[in-house]
């Protein structure tokens, strides 16, 4: 098949470069000319992995271009993956969404399958397919297919050749579009949910919903834990355990962040809003949260006097290990918060970079053992493998101080402390 995806971020690419995996001609477009003139001198502008090698090995099956001129009339199928941001009051912003049925409503000269994997609220699959119409866009020339990702940053190309389901949304009257959807994803046998185009959509907000709120839930329950000096972590195995729970997304930690979960848990309350019903556990999620940074900033305060003149080494920027992406990282906002205080932080994450509206008292080190040379604290933000792999006794030697605070219970408690090490967890009493 030829296809054509537009948007090259995380899901663009990985979707690009997969289907042509599945041999498949693929097309992928993006108006940001700096990520197409990379990616057409063979670099590839984010960090996931195993993302580069797939491209690479798929070369001579992608191309990369800025304008949608020439690839249109060419694609039977049409993926849109742009971001779908939020505006100030949670809702979602539908800007690039709107300018690429802008841009597609000109060039439509023969029949084409449009999917959209871009997360975007209920009923915007039915909007996209009306507006095409009142454009001039002859009905017998497209369908219009809700097919949203489930995949994760990190793990992309895996999520994506072995999708625990793949969930489609049609409109009633589509005789046509689940085939072409079944073929061009002929070689991935994960199972089909086949739903209405608002289907899909609730199906991709109701799931990043409920990962958030186990995530807020495990975090509040760390925080009576610890009131009762009970180890959140044997809370979560226990609870995991139970085959009605499951035991993922029960690691208590810095809370959720990443350019997804915050923004749509936002945007299924501004939904559910719209409609007059208030979304109660929605706003529960977000209030645990937003102050779950606050606590571990105090916590510090607390085990540490005269924090302005210490000096932190922070480890991890990214919102999570194994990507380079820092969007609504909760490690990020912890670092900008506890700048405030005046005490000199050291950054270091193996792929992500600090933004550049860190205060002066902000340091991003290039290596773990500069970031922790006479550190007071060494402060784990995100739970990269590097950290935990860290030799202890050496770790020790390098610091000045002995307080080792492991915001996301990833590190062997004992063998911390074997080291002479003082370690604080979450909600681990
Ligand atoms: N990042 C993730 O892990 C996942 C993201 N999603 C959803 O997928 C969508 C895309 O997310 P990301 O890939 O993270 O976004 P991103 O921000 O990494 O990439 C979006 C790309 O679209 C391009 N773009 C915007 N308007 C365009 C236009 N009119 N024509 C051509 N290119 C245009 C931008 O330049 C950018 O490169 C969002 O709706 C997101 O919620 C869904 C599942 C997973
Ligand atoms: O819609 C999306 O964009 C994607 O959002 C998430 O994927 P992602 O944001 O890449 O990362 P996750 O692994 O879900 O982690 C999100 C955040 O939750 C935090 N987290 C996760 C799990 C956990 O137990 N505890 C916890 O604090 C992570 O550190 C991270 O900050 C979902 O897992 C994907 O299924 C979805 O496709």
């Amino acid at each position: 098949m030829n296809i054509c995806v537009i948007g090259a971020g995380y899901v663009g690419l990985t979707t690009a470069a997969v289907l042509a995996e599945l041999g498949h001609e693929v097309n992928c477009i993006d108006q940001d000319k700096h990520k197409i003139e990379m990616l057409n001198n063979g670099e590839v502008p984010i960090y996931e992995p195993g993302l580069k090698e797939l491209i690479y090995k798929n070369y001579n099956y992608l191309t990369f271009a800025e304008s949608l001129d020439g690839y249109i009339k060419r694609a039977s199928v049409v993926i849109i993956c742009v971001g779908t941001p939020s505006w100030e009051d949670g809702s979602t912003n539908l800007c690039y969404i709107n300018s690429v049925i802008d841009d597609l409503s000109s060039r439509i000269n023969s029949y084409k399958t449009i999917i959209t994997k871009s997360t975007v609220p209920p009923g915007t699959n039915e909007w996209i397919y009306t507006k095409l119409l009142e454009k001039g866009v002859p009905p017998h020339l497209f369908n219009v297919v809700s097919n949203p990702e489930f995949l994760r940053e990190g793990s992309a190309i895996h999520d994506m050749f072995h999708a625990d389901k793949i969930v489609i949304g049609l409109r009633p009257d589509d005789q046509q579009s689940l085939s072409v959807v079944q073929e061009m994803y002929s070689g991935i046998s994960s199972p089909y949910i086949v739903t209405s185009l608002n289907g899909a959509e609730m199906i991709k907000y109701a799931s990043n919903a409920f990962l958030a709120t186990k995530i807020s839930f495990i975090n509040e329950i760390a925080r009576i834990c610890e009131a009762f000096h009970v180890d959140v972590s044997d809370v979560a195995k226990g609870l995991g355990l139970d085959p009605r729970i499951g035991p993922q997304f029960l690691q208590a930690g810095l809370g959720y962040g990443g350019s997804c979960f915050p923004k749509d848990i936002k945007s299924l309350e501004q939904t559910a809003l719209s409609k007059n019903i208030q979304p109660h556990i929605l706003r529960a999620v977000q209030t645990v949260n937003d102050t779950q940074i606050d606590i571990y900033i105090r916590k510090l305060r607390l085990t540490l006097d005269d924090l302005p003149n210490r000096k932190i080494a922070v480890l991890g920027i990214a919102f999570k290990p194994n990507t380079d992406d820092t969007r609504y990282s909760p490690a990020e906002r912890f670092i900008r918060e506890l700048s405030e205080s005046g005490c000199i932080i050291h950054a270091y994450d193996p792929k992500a970079k600090l933004d550049d509206h860190h205060r002066p008292n902000v340091i991003q080190k290039t290596t773990v053992n500069e970031a922790i040379h006479e550190a007071d604290c060494v402060f784990i933000a995100t739970d990269w493998e590097e950290f935990k792999q860290l030799n202890w006794s050496e770790v020790k030697q390098l610091m000045k101080g002995t307080i080792i605070f492991d915001a996301r219970n990833c590190l062997n408690r004992e063998k911390v402390e074997q080291c002479g090490l003082h370690y604080i967890g979450v909600g681990r009493g």
